[in-house]
Formats: structure tokens, C-alpha cells, sequence
């Protein structure tokens, strides 16, 4: 699986006439987790959307396993095992959370074998709370309930929006217990959060956006040795 890669290379990305990217290279591979951090503002969102196709690139190259994709959709990113968990979770509030999970199965990547009952075995507290809709859910609840519904599409990459934003403490565990566990069956996962507090126990990689471009880019050790830069790069972001 080591050469199954999702990667964007040199990518610019501009909102109208405000560029938002300048030049950002990132990529993973199946079963690692990479973190992605930074201030507000710094294009940490930005990057997801372009990498799964929600946002032209308008320099550079999106590549899946090596092979550069020219225009890609959503759809084709989707098509090709790529699944996108937004900050704001996108859940349907009038729908039960059974409801929520059977929706990502109009979707599914052909092949797929994962259900509904998959998630609940992922996130058993959403299996108790199956008929509570959409709009009763706690903030972890409605992460897993986003984390569950996207592996239901059976992504092979799987990116994931500030997930532990705004959740306590222990519930921060629990989720950082069920990524190691999706990452444990090969998935490959692009973690962004404003700091690497949470992301440093599951992470083998950590990149540091700064105003739209690579600010710092290094692996476990890197960050343990560089310690100045990278708070430097992440100061004035919540509890660095
Ligand atoms: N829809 C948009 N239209 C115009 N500019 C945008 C839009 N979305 C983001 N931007 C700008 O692009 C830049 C990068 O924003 P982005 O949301 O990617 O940052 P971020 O690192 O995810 O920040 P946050 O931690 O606040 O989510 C910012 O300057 C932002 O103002």
C-alpha cells in the first residue's frame, strides 16, 4: 500500500483574486497520519478543499498514486477513495443518525463493504444514539457521527477538518483511539488542527502552513529538536 499516495504538488489556490495558497506541496500515504497546523487563517482548510477536489488549483498538481489528475472533481476524488470531514461537520439535523450514515451509502465506492453497522462498531455510542436526529447531538457525537458517515464511502485517504475543535478532553481521547484504529486498516489521514498538541500521538509528519505557504515541514524527531520555529510558526494559536 506504500505506493498508494495522495499528493499535491506546488499548488497556488486563490479565492477570486486573493490568492489563499502560494506554492504548497503535501502529500500521505495509506496508514500514516500526517498533521497539518497553523494559525487562523493560514489555508489549512483551503489545502483539504483543493486536495479533494472542492477548489481548482490554479498552479501545480493533484496526484492519486502517482498519476497527476488534471481537473478533478469531487466526484472523481471521491471515485478514487478520497473523503472530506469539513470543520462544520455537515450533518443533516432533521435526520436521525441512522438516517445521516444510510445517506453516504448512495456514494459508496463500488467494492465497498462497510455499513451502517460498521460505524456503530467504530463509534458503539452512535449505535445508542441511532434514532436521536442529527440536530440533538453532542459535539463528539456529531464527529463520529461525520467520521463514521465518511468511512461508509471506504476512503482510502480520509481528511479530517479540526475534528477535536470545542470537544472535552476525554471525548478527545476516545476519537484519538478510533483514528488509530481507522489508520490500523491502511487508511491514510491528513489530521489538521491549529496546534500539534493532540495530532503529535498519532502523526508520523507534520507540516506547518504560514500565511498560505510550507512554513515548517519535519517528522516526530524534527519537531521534538525544532522546538523555537514551530512555536514560533503556531504562537497565537489556541493552547500550543
Ligand atoms: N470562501 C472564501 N472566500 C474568500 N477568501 C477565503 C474564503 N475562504 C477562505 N478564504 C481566505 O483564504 C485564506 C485561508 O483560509 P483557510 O480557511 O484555508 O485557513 P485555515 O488555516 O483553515 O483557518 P482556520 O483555522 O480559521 O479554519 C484566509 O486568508 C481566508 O480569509
Amino acid at each position: 500500500m506504500e505506493h498508494e499516495t495522495l499528493a499535491m504538488e506546488a499548488a497556488d489556490v486563490f479565492y477570486g483574486a486573493a490568492q489563499a495558497l502560494h506554492g504548497v506541496s503535501l502529500s500521505v500515504a495509506r496508514g500514516e497520519v500526517v498533521a497539518l497546523a497553523g494559525r487562523n487563517g493560514a489555508g489549512k482548510s483551503t489545502t483539504l478543499k483543493a486536495m479533494s477536489g472542492l477548489l481548482p488549483l490554479s498552479a501545480g498538481v493533484l496526484r492519486l498514486d502517482g498519476k497527476a489528475l488534471s481537473t478533478p472533481t469531487p466526484e472523481d476524488m471521491n471515485r478514487g477513495g478520497i473523503a472530506y470531514v469539513p470543520e462544520d461537520r455537515q450533518i443533516f439535523p432533521t435526520l436521525t443518525v441512522e438516517e445521516n450514515l444510510a445517506i453516504a451509502k448512495v456514494v459508496r465506492r463500488g467494492g465497498s463493504t462497510w455499513g451502517v453497522d460498521d460505524a456503530f462498531a467504530l463509534f458503539p455510542r452512535l449505535a445508542e444514539r441511532r434514532r436521536a436526529l442529527g440536530q440533538a447531538l453532542s459535539g463528539g457525537e456529531k464527529q463520529m457521527l461525520a467520521i463514521g458517515r465518511a468511512m461508509i464511502c471506504a476512503p482510502r485517504f480520509l481528511l479530517l477538518d479540526e475534528p477535536m475543535e470545542g470537544l472535552a478532553p476525554n471525548i478527545v481521547s476516545g476519537l484519538v483511539e478510533s483514528i488509530r484504529s481507522i489508520v490500523a486498516t491502511g487508511v491514510g489521514v491528513i489530521l489538521v488542527e491549529q496546534n500539534f498538541r493532540v495530532p503529535a500521538e498519532l502523526a508520523s509528519r507534520f507540516v506547518i502552513l504560514d500565511s498560505g505557504r510550507v512554513g515548517w515541514a519535519g517528522d516526530k524527531a524534527a519537531l521534538e529538536t525544532d522546538t523555537a520555529r514551530v512555536s514560533s510558526l503556531l504562537s497565537g494559536t489556541a493552547a500550543t
